[in-house]
């Protein structure tokens, strides 16, 4: 099976392996997964309202990897057996630790996850961030700081079920990325985002 994949990102390290899992491992941890995870939908702080995210989510990790994020405050839940699998999947793939993972459920096409960088100071100054697709297929978008990166051009990026897409090095200070909603006619989409939270909360 081919290996991750150095995407032509200028001043970024983002590696993409689009057949990381086989796809019957992939369906049925898509659906395992969309089963028994204990889904919330949070609302977040927009412009002094509070406005509910448009997608689910959930938090699993150690103990200790508490995270906040636009006004929310995560405490993980224990790792379950098919978390701790995909974990240690993860983990030999891209060479590295991770003692968290952030999942989004993506219900339709209207569920979508807006333009951010996921640079919070709880994630280190150069944020690892491993990410496995399972279910539908949706597009990635990537814009580059334009003032880091005036010449750069957006791109974009399909994830495809079973692809394993890492974010390393200064990716999360000279891009943003986004899932964008679509008008076209799109199942379920689980994403799940390794992260290594260390410990400042
Ligand atoms: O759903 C995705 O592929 C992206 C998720 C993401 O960017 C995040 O959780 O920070
Ligand atoms: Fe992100």
């Amino acid at each position: 099976m081919a290996a991750l994949t150095l995407l032509p990102l200028a001043q970024a390290e983002v590696y993409f392996q689009p057949a990381f899992l086989p796809i019957p491992e992939a369906t049925a941890l898509f659906s395992e997964l969309t089963a028994t995870v204990a889904w919330r939908q949070d609302s977040i702080q927009l412009f002094g309202k509070q406005v509910p995210q448009p997608r689910l989510t959930a938090w699993y990790g150690d103990e200790h990897a508490a995270y906040s994020y636009s006004g929310l405050y995560l405490r993980p839940q224990p790792w379950t057996e098919p978390l701790q699998r995909l974990r240690r999947q993860v983990a030999e793939a891209t060479g590295q630790p991770f003692n968290s993972v952030l999942l989004n459920l993506y219900r339709t096409g209207q569920d979508s996850m807006g333009w951010h960088a996921d640079d919070e100071p709880e994630l280190g100054p150069n944020p690892v961030i491993a990410s496995v697709s399972l279910g539908a297929t949706r597009r990635m978008r990537f814009r580059p700081r334009l003032s880091l990166l005036p010449d750069a051009a957006p791109f974009g990026l399909d994830l495809p079920a079973g692809s394993l897409l890492l974010m390393q090095g200064a990716t999360q200070h000279t891009w943003q990325h986004a899932i964008p909603k679509t008008a076209r006619a799109v199942g379920p989409r689980l994403n799940l985002t390794f992260r290594s939270v260390q410990g400042r909360l």
